[in-house]
């Protein structure tokens, strides 16, 4: 594979090896002249005392002298170039492999395997291949050529030379499939090295909000200790597969320089034809070692080679196949008995009917894993369904050209990545031919307008590293702005807003509304006030349609939206969202608070306290004693128990209107799980010490709560 990917550059660039190989004729020519003009030199200039031969001689060296560096000059750009094309087209092709490919794909290759096939393994066949291609060359050239110059001085001693030079290549097949193994292991470490400097950089915060440091050093020690270990071995072997053969031409000159020297005492070789038969031996002995030393630039080339067909073998999931342009979307966009798994036999959406209008604002809302952000990843064709059709306008759009649907339609996620540039190309990226007056008007569209001119550079402020630059706020704002650049038919939002704060978020999703009088709007939630803004709200529960409908309709249905809407009443935030409070009423939902006399609840809930915990928190930690109860007001965390086996498991999301923690309140017992906050959360919690005067002052709580926690714990326990 690797000698067909090499041979297929030199055909499609016949005029760059005509010039490397050129160079390479040259560099032989001047070599073996070189070394046979020791003949003439000393049989037919300097012994006979000719000047007029010595003359000729030597300015047929220069001659050729000066034509080996010609040509060389012409092969070193000829290398150049071909080398700088390989990297290039290598590299490009790679990297339009990626573009195709869906969550599978990132999910078998990590970010560092794929950095380092860019990074290292490219360039590495490049430099393997130009070995092979100019070092190579002229070696075996060399080789062929030398010995038949030597054949034809003294066929028995070229023979023997022959026969000895088998031992050059004794250590390749002693040491290649060792040496193939370091390359692969030692990739592999470089991949998860390159991988721990990655998310090192990206988690920076983090890594110092939490004193991560030590840690993080650790593990990077730890990589480069595998890889010290490895490389050690990788380089040794790789050594050796140079030295060794060194050994057999040692073992060669000395047979050759005592037979050869035999041969002129008997008279049977001039002492000219043996000087020369010995220089020239030299430079063929040189040339197949030349030949031996690629061997390792080949098993590593190999290596990578291996390794880079490997991702580009990985068939996309989404394959763009259509040709038909769609048409601009007029009606609905729709799924239709739609199944979907991201792993095989686990699906995510089950039967799915759902249509959407082409116009007004839609609201797509769930619990947390009810297959929200999967509808729309189908809807965008981040995927396509394992069974079922997506619709717009009744075509389904695996048969329409892709770029055609991404034209008619702008998206805006929970977390979206700027990039490191201007807040104009930031902008621009949604249409790259827009004008200024167009990212202008996306700008004040999306309400960032001001805010941008605000800044010193205006809209030629820098973004770094994706934004942290700006608020939260403003960084959605541009996310926005770049989406409605495209001049969307159709805005796809996914939790677009809930990651802001309270007061950014209403002010955000005010802008929302106002642009959903010009164009569709999908938004995916589950912050159901903002969802009662939309005309139409489909809810899903598990991967179905549960109920659809406007907010006024759904509240009136008693079904799974009137639950979550409930859920996440009954709290008063302060402006700026500093503090929160809990309605009384808002206590009775809890099954352990049910039936409390009103006096007792409105006791209570003057006790909770506000807490706030950035993303990645540990909130709780398995084992710990428990002495607070929380309520999550807004933000979603992980509950997650790690088993007896070490395996981590996941056992529930909890968001807006959740609780957890209430055996707490009772019982001094280790956590049962992990809390890990997913987004930033603003919660209110209740701790034991404030709670236990209150059962002092009303019996009845004691009973009523240790009746409830007895039958949550029971549940709890069978999970
Ligand atoms: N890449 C993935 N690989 C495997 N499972 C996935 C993947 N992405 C999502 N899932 C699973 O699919 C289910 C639906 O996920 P999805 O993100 O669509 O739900 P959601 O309603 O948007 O949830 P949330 O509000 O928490 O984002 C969940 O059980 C989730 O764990």
């Amino acid at each position: 594979m690797l000698f067909k990917t090499i041979s297929t550059y030199i055909r499609s660039s016949p005029l760059l090896f005509a010039m490397i190989s050129l160079g390479a004729l040259f560099e032989l020519l001047f070599h073996y002249l070189s070394a046979l003009s020791f003949k003439y030199l000393i049989d037919k200039a300097l012994i006979p005392k000719d000047a007029t031969v010595l003359a000729i001689i030597v300015g047929s060296l220069i001659m050729i002298g000066l034509l080996n560096v010609i040509t060389g000059i012409m092969g070193d750009y000829a290398k150049a170039k071909l080398g700088s094309q390989l990297l290039f087209d290598y590299r490009m092709k790679l990297f339009r492999h990626m573009q195709m490919q869906s969550h599978r794909f990132y999910e078998r290759f990590r970010i560092g395997d794929i950095l380092a096939r860019f990074t290292d393994d490219i360039p590495n066949i490049q430099a393997s291949s130009l070995q092979m291609l100019s070092g190579g060359l002229i070696s075996v050239l060399s080789v062929m050529v030398g010995l038949a110059i030597l054949f034809s001085m003294e066929w028995k001693l070229t023979l023997l030379a022959i026969g000895g030079s088998v031992l050059l290549f004794l250590p390749y097949r002693m040491l290649k499939t060792r040496s193939l193994m370091l390359n692969e292991a030692y990739y592999a470490q470089l991949g998860n090295f390159t991988g721990a400097i990655d998310e090192n950089i990206k988690a920076y915060k983090v890594i110092r909000g939490f004193d991560l440091r030590k840690t993080m050093l650790t593990r990077i020690e730890g990589n480069l200790s595998a890889m010290l270990s490895i490389g050690v071995k990788r380089s040794f072997v790789n050594a050796n597969l140079n030295r060794l053969p060194m050994l057999a031409i040692s073992v060669l000159t000395a047979i050759i320089l005592g037979y050869g020297s035999y041969l002129t005492f008997n008279g049977r070789l001039s002492i000219g034809s043996f000087i020369a038969y010995n220089s020239i031996f030299i430079t063929v002995g040189q040339s197949m070692f030349g030949v031996s030393a690629l061997l390792p630039y080949i098993l590593s080339a190999r290596t990578s080679f291996l390794r880079l067909q490997k991702v580009l073998d990985w068939q996309p999931e989404v394959a763009e196949r259509g040709s038909r342009v769609l048409a601009p979307v007029k009606r609905e966009i729709a799924l239709r008995d739609v199944s979907f798994a991201y792993v095989p036999g686990e699906p995510v959406l089950r039967d799915l009917d759902l249509s959407i209008s082409a116009t007004g604002y839609t609201s797509i809302v769930g619990a947390s894993g009810s297959g929200k952000s999967t509808v729309l990843q189908l809807l965008l064709r981040f995927e396509d369904p394992s069974v079922g059709e997506v619709l717009y306008d009744d075509e389904d759009i695996r048969e329409t050209d892709y770029a055609s649907l991404l034209r008619q339609v702008g998206i805006v996620f929970q977390d979206s990545i700027l990039f490191n540039a201007s807040i104009r190309d930031n902008i621009r990226i949604g249409r790259p031919e827009a004008e200024e007056r167009d990212i202008e008007e996306a700008a004040r569209a999306a309400g960032i307008h001001d805010t941008i001119l605000g800044f010193t550079d205006g809209y030629e402020t820098q973004i770094h590293n994706h934004g942290d630059n700006l608020s939260g706020g403003q960084k959605q704002r541009i996310a926005l702005a770049r989406a409605l650049i495209r001049m969307p038919r159709i805005l796809f939002l996914d939790e677009a807003t809930s990651a802001l704060d309270p007061d950014t978020e209403r002010s955000v999703n005010e802008t929302i509304l106002s642009l959903s009088r010009t164009r569709a709007i999908v938004s995916v939630t589950h912050r159901l006030a903002y969802a009662a803004m939309s005309e139409r709200i489909i809810v899903l529960e598990q991967g179905r349609v549960a109920e659809t409908g406007s907010h006024e309709e759904l509240m009136g249905c008693n079904g799974p939206y009137r639950r979550m809407w409930d859920k996440q009443q009954g709290f008063s935030l302060s402006k700026g969202g500093g503090s929160v409070q809990v309605d009384s009423n808002r206590l009775e939902q809890f099954t352990f608070f049910r039936g409390f006399e009103p006096a007792a609840l409105q006791e209570i809930s003057r006790l909770f306290v506000t807490e706030k915990f950035e993303a990645g928190v540990h909130v709780v930690e398995q084992g710990d004693e428990g002495d607070k109860f929380y309520i999550i007001v807004r933000g979603k965390v992980e509950v997650v128990r790690i088993l007896d086996t070490g395996e981590c498991k996941k056992l529930a999301v909890l968001e807006d209107g959740d609780h957890f923690g209430e055996i707490a309140l009772m019982h001094d017992v280790p956590r049962t799980a992990s809390i890990v906050t997913q987004l930033p959360c603003l919660c209110l919690s209740l701790s034991r010490d404030n709670f236990n005067p209150l059962m002092t002052q009303y019996p009845s709580i004691r009973e009523a709560l240790e009746t409830s926690l007895q039958t949550r714990k029971q549940r709890s326990n069978a999970q």
